[in-house]
């Protein structure tokens, strides 16, 4: 990318499109090299402009362009001692500085900031919570959520790192002694997972590692096979139907989405599209990020009180990121092309309140 006479960028697809910004000459240097050697074989064959921003190792567009920026930024450009991160988000109009740091800060959106905050903070067995001093020196002025969500992560990874040494051979569930004394041997002050809630954490393991794996593989991708989604129209609304034949105990899909706690699905304006459990959420309410351009499954499942032929399981799996629960529908019976697959949603007509009163499929 030759951007040296006219150090500007204007972005025309993606998330940030329409947005246009001014390069420091040690910014477009800085492009230029990831380009020509980071990206090299990537693009090798494209043509200079449009479509060079931003690629991944296959040579595809990425879509978060200012995720991308500042982590680029962040990794290659020299950072002034004690500069905070600005955490305002970043105007319509085009950057005029051509200082050092003429990059926009990017219209900071939840997932950003949290990236940001685990770069700055991150979250592992044995590290200690940031104190307010320090998210407020490191720039996060509202880092209250921010700080929440990273004592969860790390809750969450002391829960599963307990349950792998209390468990009895075989992964069976451990015994409360078990656990109690794994988590002495730890001596963590605080955040400590109770000893109830670390053996209420244990699930049933799935199969040898091999299928945790590629059941992690297959949620990571979205790459569930013979699913289709179909309008059955009305209020019913779409559903999700088989499209090759089903043996019982096969994994069908996940419930995929963002998974938040339990307080924040219930405050969430759009929450049909939630899924709750114990102390999480997982908010499916809109496309997500990572898989912009997939339909996932699990949030068209549809209800059936009397004629269930799936059942909702949570697995705790390990995936790059780090432990997170997770949702798998499983078939309940020996499935036929063309069936609609439902689960009890485990509601009542008191349970799902006000209008679910009138809903006459709740016990169909
Ligand atoms: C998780 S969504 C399922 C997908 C939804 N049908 C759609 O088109 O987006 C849950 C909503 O689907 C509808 N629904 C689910 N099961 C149903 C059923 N058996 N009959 C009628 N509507 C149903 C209800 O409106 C419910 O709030």
């Amino acid at each position: 990318m030759r951007v040296v006479t006219v150090p500007t960028i204007r972005l025309t697809s993606s998330k940030a499109a329409g947005h246009t910004f001014t390069l420091s000459q040690q910014e477009d240097e800085l492009l230029e090299c990831y380009f020509c050697h980071v990206r090299a074989e990537a693009t090798k064959g494209l043509t200079s402009g449009q479509g060079r921003f931003f690629v991944d190792c296959g040579g595809n567009p990425l879509t978060n362009i200012y995720s991308d920026l500042q982590r680029l930024r962040k990794k290659y450009l020299p950072q002034e001692p004690g500069a905070a991160v600005d955490e305002t988000p970043s105007s319509e109009s085009p950057s005029t500085s051509t200082g050092p740091a003429s990059l926009p800060t990017p219209p900071v959106t939840g997932d950003i900031q949290w990236d940001r905050f685990l770069e700055v903070f991150p979250s592992s067995l044995h590290s200690v919570a940031p104190s307010k001093r320090l998210c407020v020196g490191a720039g996060f002025t509202a880092y209250r959520p921010l700080y929440r969500k990273w004592r969860n992560v790390q809750l969450l990874e002391r829960t599963s790192y307990i349950l792998s040494q209390a468990m009895g051979r075989h992964a069976t569930q451990p015994t409360e002694e078990a656990v109690r004394r794994s988590l002495t041997k730890e001596r963590w002050v605080s955040n400590t997972p109770s000893v109830q809630d670390v053996v209420r954490g244990w699930v049933a393991p799935l199969g040898a590692p091999t299928s945790s794996q590629s059941l992690i593989r297959s949620i990571s991708e979205q790459s569930w096979r013979g699913l289709a989604v179909r309008d059955f129209g009305g209020e019913k609304g779409k559903g999700v139907v088989a499209t090759c034949p089903m043996d019982k105990g096969d994994v069908v899909c996940d419930y995929y989405g963002t998974l938040i706690s339990f307080a924040e699905g219930h405050r969430s304006a759009d929450s049909i599209y939630c899924f709750f459990f114990k102390e999480f959420c997982i908010d499916a309410s809109s496309r997500c990020d990572c898989h912009p351009e997939v339909e996932t499954y699990g949030r068209f499942l549809n209800h059936s009180r009397k004629r269930p032929n799936l059942k909702a399981k949570r697995f705790d799996l390990t995936f790059p990121g780090g432990p997170r629960p997770v949702i798998v529908f499983l078939t309940m019976q020996n499935i036929k092309v063309g069936e609609e697959l439902l689960w009890d949603y485990g509601v009542t007509r008191t349970s799902f309140g006000g209008e679910g009163k009138d809903l006459a499929w709740l016990d169909m």
